[in-house]
């Protein structure tokens, strides 16, 4: 049997005497679409950076595609494979658009910043950085800053950049915060498409875009999953409704 994409086992992170991850076992499937919800403070942020490598665990293991990521840096994890977006918006305001992606592309690739002009008319790297555009839907806007964007495009972006280094496991911190409906659907629908055929981890407080994307949902509340399965099942069981999506669910309408 093939290892799952990601694999926690006992995983644990207290803060001085507050133990926020209380012992997380958790498989997610190649390929499958993973969206963890729960409450406000629950501790979804700090199991993403866990995953990331950008907190140490207090106890437990990740494993990505089989291989233990104890000990790596986050950016050692990246080039293995795994890329995360965050839940600000995370580019460069004043760079243009298909720069932002350039370099996202030269950084997944290992080299330095400073090495720009040297790859500066790398076809492969423009052929790449557009190609990403192209299914982001940002390719008209290439030359313009990136900060003159609206906000639902700048989170458009960011989503190019998390996928630039063809990272198979893609996690996206609430992709959809503070967005209208029409761009919460423009983004969802973003998302489905580039991360086709991949694994996807998103946080997500909007039920519209958990119930239309996930393959699987993890309830995470005070810090232990206490429900995981498809939409449909987690929907129905009791102990979400009374933890979490009862509330949440309400909070739509
Ligand atoms: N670096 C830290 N030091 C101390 N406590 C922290 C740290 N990071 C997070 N916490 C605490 O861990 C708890 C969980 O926070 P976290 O941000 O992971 O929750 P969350 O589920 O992502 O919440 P939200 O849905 O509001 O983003 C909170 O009580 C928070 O104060």
């Amino acid at each position: 049997m093939s290892a799952a994409a990601l694999e926690l086992r006992g995983l644990k992170k207290s803060f001085g005497k507050a133990e926020i991850i209380r012992g997380i076992d958790l498989s997610i499937g190649k390929s499958e679409r993973h969206a963890i919800i729960g409450p406000n403070g629950a501790g979804k942020s700090t199991l993403f950076n866990l995953i990331t490598a950008r907190f140490m665990p207090t106890a437990g293991t990740v494993k990505l595609h089989g291989q233990d990521l104890r000990g790596l840096q986050p950016y050692q994890i990246n080039r293995m494979g795994l890329s995360r977006s965050f839940q600000i918006t995370n580019i460069f305001p004043a760079m243009s658009v298909f720069e932002n992606v350039r370099c996202a592309l030269l950084w997944s690739q290992g080299y330095k910043y400073s090495f720009w002009n040297l790859v500066n008319n790398s076809r492969r790297l423009t052929e790449g950085a557009d190609a990403i555009l192209d299914q982001i839907n940002l390719l008209e806007r290439r030359n313009l800053p990136a900060g003159t964007l609206s906000y639902a495009e700048q989170r458009a972006l960011e989503i190019g950049i998390t996928i630039a280094g063809g990272a198979d496991v893609i996690m996206l911190d609430e992709p959809t915060a503070g967005m209208s409906h029409s761009e919460t659907d423009y983004i969802t629908d973003l998302i489905m498409k580039v991360t086709e055929g991949k694994t996807l981890i998103m946080v997500e407080h909007d039920m519209g875009v958990v119930f239309g994307l996930a393959d699987q949902i993890s309830v995470l509340v005070y810090g232990e999953i206490i429900a995981t399965g498809k939409p449909e099942d987690v929907r129905g069981d009791p102990k979400v409704q009374e933890a979490y999506l009862g509330a949440a669910l309400e909070a739509e309408h």
